[in-house]
């Protein structure tokens, strides 16, 4: 049985909303969101480590992307940017940065105030940078250098947008990989059922194929099924995979004809990547939820923060942009209870286990082998992350106590924000094309109004009467909701249910005349893996665990 802390059924009401309502906020914060991206100097600049970060993973020299598209255009004339930001000024914080307190001091003085540095003589005083870079126990993700000056490289995020950039194959492949493997939480936290101990076992063994060279077959199927887990584990999940079907969403609306040489909406690519994945899809509405709980979460710490750009007015008119965001997100329908994740003491680990995992899928983004793909993961990490920390660290009716969130961390979670708002903004288009054949909508600009459909739901929820159908359930399913049919389907007809017993059949006996041809490479890997294990016995060096186990395929995974 699973020990975790919260029972999936008792919180589906709390942490459930609509397709409808998350239409619908969407189209209300998507101008001021387009406003805020698009045409603020605070948010169209990001500062961030690109070039000079090793993956520290593995060698990835093979796995580089030489396309065009895959290059990023950083700023090398720095007068295009706020002067308060330059390098040049940045690096006169190095002589505050004498004056920094050690970590002994910071750890004496409230432990919460930001850290101001006053800049130099040209500088007003009444505006403030922060330069932390160093990593807070309580960040989601690995600061990416901001205060460090000359390291990093300033890059506008609306000249660089994200879309299709021709980057693919075992590169890409195994930086997916390894953040799915990210979702395997170690069997020392408080789950523990047989059947997560399973799934670790099974993707540590498609590991060891990968160790050894072994390309595994491209199924289509989801990296890391969602089974027995605990709330904490799936959100991690639904994090990752959301984030993952946003991209792909973006690369599908601007996706490049090579032949013709023109970028077009390719609903081929979304039929294939998102619509025939629902799962995927209500991940990304999944996202959506989250950030938006996090802009609205952070609303009154944002009315004490400093934005800085060295033109008072500017920074003034920012602020109220931002203000009038976090606004519009508060007075929205509750879209997430984070209220009811980590509360249980017994989870404490596992809270730490999360932190670590999201550090480490953060650090997976330098071994991404294309500039533009590392430059929009860098900073959706560095979103997801800052909403982790807003969610989970951040108390909602304090200003000046919590947690500081530097500029970058803002600035990613605004970002990111827009990005996934703008992914549900394609997705409602593609849907409204697949279903109707009608492309036109492709070029619709701006949001799509609420169809008479949702809006129905929406009026429903409000009157309290949404249907099951209606609500994205953002909870697990035990098995047992799994098994249950939603009494609204239509019957499937004798014949139906004949053919897809069939299938089933045929499913399983390939399954299984395949397990018999794998078998002897099943065995090799071992064979290498226990042979590895005795010569660094033999050497009088550690000797790495064992990392396979068998799986056995549910039903899906036939
Ligand atoms: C961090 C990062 C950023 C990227 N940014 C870009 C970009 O900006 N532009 C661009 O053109 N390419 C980008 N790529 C590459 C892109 O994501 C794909 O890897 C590439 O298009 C190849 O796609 P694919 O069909 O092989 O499947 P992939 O998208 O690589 O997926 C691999 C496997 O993961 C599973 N899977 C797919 N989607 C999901 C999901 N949502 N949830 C769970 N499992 C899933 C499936 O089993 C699939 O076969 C990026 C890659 C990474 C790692």
């Amino acid at each position: 049985e699973s020990q975790c802390a919260i029972d999936p059924n008792s919180i589906v009401s709390d942490a459930c909303t609509s397709y409808s309502d998350l239409e619908r906020l969407h189209a209300q914060l998507e101008p001021a969101l387009d406003d805020l991206t698009q045409q603020t100097d605070f948010f169209a600049y990001y500062r961030l480590n690109l070039y000079n970060k090793a993956c520290p993973f593995w060698n990835d020299e093979n796995s580089m992307c030489g396309n065009r598209a895959c290059a990023v255009d950083t700023i090398e004339d720095e007068s295009a940017i706020p002067p308060i930001w330059r390098a040049e000024e940045l690096s006169k914080l190095e002589g505050a940065r004498a004056k920094h307190p050690g970590r002994a001091q910071r750890r004496e003085r409230p432990s919460n105030r930001p850290l101001q540095y006053q800049l130099g003589e040209n500088v007003d005083e009444s505006c403030v940078v922060e330069e932390d870079d160093e990593c807070d126990e309580r960040d989601y993700c690995i600061p990416d250098d901001e205060g460090a000056a000359g390291k990093g490289d300033y890059v506008s995020l609306v000249n660089n947008t994200e879309r299709y950039t021709g980057y693919s194959g075992m590169g890409a492949r195994q930086v997916w990989d390894a953040i799915y493997k990210e979702n395997c939480f170690s069997a020392k936290s408080p789950r523990g059922s047989l059947r997560s101990k399973t799934l670790q076992a099974a993707q540590n063994l498609k590991n060891v194929f990968q160790e050894y060279g072994r390309q595994h077959v491209d199924d289509g199927e989801d990296l890391y099924p969602l089974d027995d887990e605990c709330l904490e584990q799936r959100a991690f999940y639904r994090i990752v995979s959301g984030m993952h079907a946003s991209i792909s969403t973006h690369l599908c609306w601007e996706y490049f004809n090579q032949t013709t040489g023109t970028w077009f909406h390719n609903v081929d690519c979304y039929k294939e990547r998102l619509h025939t994945h629902p799962e995927r899809v209500s991940n990304i509405y999944f996202n959506y939820a989250l950030l938006t709980r996090a802009v609205a979460k952070a609303r009154k710490h944002l009315e004490s923060y400093t934005f800085c750009s060295g033109d008072p007015e500017q920074d003034f008119e920012t602020k109220q942009k931002v203000l009038a965001l976090a606004d519009k997100a508060a007075a929205g329908p509750h879209t997430f209870d984070e209220s009811v994740m980590f509360q249980d003491p017994g989870v404490m680990d596992l809270k730490e286990d999360f932190r670590n995992r999201f550090r480490n899928v953060s650090r997976l983004m330098d071994c991404v082998g294309c500039d533009k793909c590392r430059l929009w993961g860098k900073v959706q990490t560095a979103g997801y992350g800052a909403a982790l920390k807003i969610l989970f660290e951040f108390d909602e009716d304090k200003n000046g106590e919590n947690p500081h969130l530097r500029r970058t961390e803002l600035v990613a979670l605004v970002n990111t924000l827009a990005r996934v708002s703008h992914s549900v903004d394609a997705i409602q288009k593609f849907r409204v094309a697949v279903n109707t054949g009608d492309l036109s909508v492709l070029d619709v600009q701006g949001p799509l109004p609420v169809t008479g459909d949702s809006q129905a739901q929406a009026e429903a929820h409000e009157q309290g009467t949404t249907s099951a159908e209606d609500t994205l359930d953002f909870e697990f399913l035990d098995d047992d909701d799994l098994d249950e049919q939603p009494t609204s389907l239509p019957q499937r007809t004798f014949s139906e249910e004949f053919w897809m017993e069939w299938d089933l059949v045929w499913r399983t006996y390939r399954m299984v005349l395949r397990s018999w041809i794998e078998m002897p490479f099943k065995l090799f890997a071992i064979f290498v893996m226990e042979m590895n294990r005795l010569w660094n016995y033999w050497l009088g060096i550690p000797v790495p665990d064992r990392s396979w186990d068998f799986h056995f395929p549910s039903r899906d995974e036939l």
